[in-house]
Parts: structure tokens; C-alpha cells; sequence
């Protein structure tokens, strides 16, 4: 049994609570521990992930978030850095599923975050088992 950590964006409720639920149940359904951490926004994934990992309290963790497109470059600005940080500290060795959805509008978002449609969530934890696995295997 591994311990994941699922660190949340909580910026829209309802549909982290879809994301969540999707990556909850594949890591559960797996034998394995979840802990939610929420921190205010996608920008806050990538240090949030990085300050725990350097505990070594967690095995994996999954970023979950939504960011959805409004009238300014911010949108860019979360999408592509919340992201980039993400992709950092995975080529830096953690286990670590990207479930931030980055969209154009809310039903976009609903469509993959709901478990029975895209199931994002549940996507991004399998995507963190895979390389946890992988690390077990050759690290
Ligand atoms: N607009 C969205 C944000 N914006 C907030 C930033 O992520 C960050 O918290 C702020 O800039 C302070 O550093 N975050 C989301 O997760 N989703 C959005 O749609
Ligand atoms: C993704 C965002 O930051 C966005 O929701 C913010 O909206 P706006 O660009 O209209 O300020």
C-alpha cells in the first residue's frame, strides 16, 4: 500500500468534487491511502507538491484543479505555469498525475471532470501509480 496526497486547486467546488472522486476511487480501488491537501489556486500546485514531497510523507501525489478561460492572458498565465511547475517536479522524480483541467468554459470542464464521462481525476491518479511503479522499478 502506497500514501498519495490529491492537492486540490478548490477554485469550483462542484466539479473538484467530481475530480476528486474520480481520483480518490482508482487510487482507493488500487489498496491505497489518500489524503487531500487544498491550497487556493492552480498557481499554489506545483510549491504545495514540492513542500510535501521534500517531507517524504507521501509516495505519489495528484494535482487537481480547473481552470477555466476568462476575459484576460491570466488564463495562460495559470494553464501553462501550473502545468510547467507540475511537469518540474515530475522530471524531477515525484510521482505526480496532472488533473488540472485547463478549458474554455464550465461544461467543458464537467464533461471530464464527471467520473462516468472523462474522469480526468480518475485518469491523472492512474497516471501517478504508473509512475510510481516506474520508480519502483528503475529508481
Ligand atoms: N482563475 C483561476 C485561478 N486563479 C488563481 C491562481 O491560481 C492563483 O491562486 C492566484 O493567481 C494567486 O497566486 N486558479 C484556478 O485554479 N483556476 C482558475 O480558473
Ligand atoms: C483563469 C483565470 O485566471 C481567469 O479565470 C481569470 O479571469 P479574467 O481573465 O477574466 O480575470
Amino acid at each position: 500500500m502506497a500514501r498519495f496526497l490529491i492537492v486540490e486547486a478548490r477554485f469550483y467546488d462542484h466539479l473538484n468534487d467530481m475530480l476528486i472522486s474520480g481520483a480518490r476511487g482508482a487510487l482507493e480501488a488500487a489498496g491505497h491511502e489518500v489524503d487531500i491537501l487544498t491550497v487556493p489556486g492552480a498557481l499554489e500546485i506545483p510549491g504545495a507538491i514540492a513542500t510535501v514531497a521534500e517531507s517524504g510523507q507521501y509516495d505519489g501525489f495528484v494535482a487537481i484543479g480547473v481552470v477555466i478561460r476568462g476575459e484576460t492572458y491570466h488564463f495562460e498565465i495559470v494553464a501553462g505555469e501550473s502545468a510547467r511547475g507540475v511537469m518540474a517536479l515530475t522530471m524531477d522524480g515525484v510521482a505526480i498525475g496532472n488533473g488540472i483541467l485547463t478549458v474554455e468554459n464550465e461544461q467543458q470542464a464537467i464533461v471530464r471532470a464527471d467520473p462516468a464521462q472523462g474522469d480526468k481525476g480518475g485518469e491523472a491518479a492512474k497516471a501517478a501509480l504508473a509512475l510510481l511503479d516506474l520508480r519502483a522499478k528503475y529508481a
